[in-house]
């Protein structure tokens, strides 16, 4: 007998198929968050990401599918579940006229009426954002990283429970995206669910419990960190600086290292060798000693576990990165 306290997912996407005329943007897409997650959707530009947050927020019509949130159906008259939630879209959205206060007073009053209570939360999500110095500023004086940081406290100041953000660190200093990252992984310690869209996989990889992979409205893979590196060939990557070997050696080489077992592939270009390997403990060893029974110089030498992006690679043949 199925027991009561089973816990839902907090988002729950079945089947779902959305067509901009000719273009079939999502292609039966499924989708299942558990409570206390931080969920990444990760993908190239136009793989969709956005159209299935927009259409999971009844920001658009689709063509099939069922989608619910909170274990409820999500429709757009839905605002008890919309109360619920926040969203930091990809275009920064705030009023020019007001200040950095009255913008996030104004995104919070359209789910706290009560005004004290309301300036107790603006307050915190100010301060959240670290934008304390700046809450008499308009939006026009903030430099990117700033802006996209209000863009957040105005998404997350009324404490919604699952928070979707849309590529927050499109063209952020390195310092406000770190400041980001921190503050999303903080928001999921406090007990918010949350969905993160994004291109870049290294900030995929250092935040995300779960990560879907996905191109062409398609979903190519999904899993932990981990488990979508273990489902493919590489197991690692080493790269062998070879200071001063002419091309003809360099070559040579990485078809010596070619031959070795374990070995994927190996290229060799600007003074460096560079060989893709399925795990093996002996990869290492054996690719030395092909150099050096090839005779040549060996300087640096390094070894790198496989990155989301030779996830992406195995899968489509193209790479991630733009
Ligand atoms: N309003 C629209 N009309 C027609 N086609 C659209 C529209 N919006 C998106 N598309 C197309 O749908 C596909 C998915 O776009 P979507 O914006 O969801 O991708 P994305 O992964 O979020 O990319 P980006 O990060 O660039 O926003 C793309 O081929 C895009 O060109």
């Amino acid at each position: 007998m199925e027991t009561a306290n089973v816990s839902r997912p907090v988002v729950s996407v079945v089947d779902l198929v959305k067509r901009y005329g000719d273009v079939l943007a999502l292609d039966h897409f499924n989708l299942s968050i558990d409570k206390g997650e931080i969920f990444g959707l990760l993908g190239p530009n136009g793989c969709g990401k956005t159209t299935a947050m927009n259409c999971m927020l009844q920001l658009l019509t689709y063509d099939k599918g069922d989608i619910r949130l909170f274990g409820e159906p999500m429709l757009p008259t839905r605002y008890d579940l919309k109360r619920r939630i926040g969203v930091v879209p990809q275009q920064v959205a705030v009023f020019d006229e007001l200040t950095v206060a009255e913008n996030v007073d104004c995104f919070c009053a359209l789910y706290v009426p009560d005004k004290k209570r309301r300036r107790a939360l603006v307050d915190e999500a100010i301060e959240f954002v670290g934008l304390e110095d700046y809450r008499r500023m308009r939006p026009g004086k903030l430099s990117g990283g700033l802006l996209r940081r209000l863009n957040i406290a105005c998404g997350i100041a009324h404490k919604p429970e699952l928070i979707f953000f849309d590529e927050p660190t499109v063209a952020v200093d390195p310092q406000s995206r770190n400041s980001i990252l921190d503050g999303i992984v903080r928001l999921r310690d406090e007990g918010a669910t949350v969905v993160y869209t994004s291109h870049y996989m290294e900030e995929v990889e250092q935040i995300c419990t779960r990560i879907m992979i996905m191109d062409g409205g398609r979903i190519l893979a999904q899993g932990t960190n981990d488990e979508l590196k273990r489902g493919i060939a590489v197991g690692e990557k080493i790269v062998v600086e070879l200071p001063g070997a002419p091309d003809a050696r360099g070559q040579a080489a990485a078809s010596a290292v070619r031959a070795l077992p374990h070995v994927i592939g190996c290229e060799f270009a600007n003074g460096q060798l560079s060989a893709t390997c399925e795990a093996s403990e002996r990869n290492l060893l054996d690719v030395l000693g092909a150099l050096k029974a090839a005779r040549v110089a060996v300087g640096r030498v390094y070894s790198e576990p496989p990155t989301l992006n030779d996830v992406f690679l195995e899968i489509t043949g193209r790479e991630l990165r733009d």
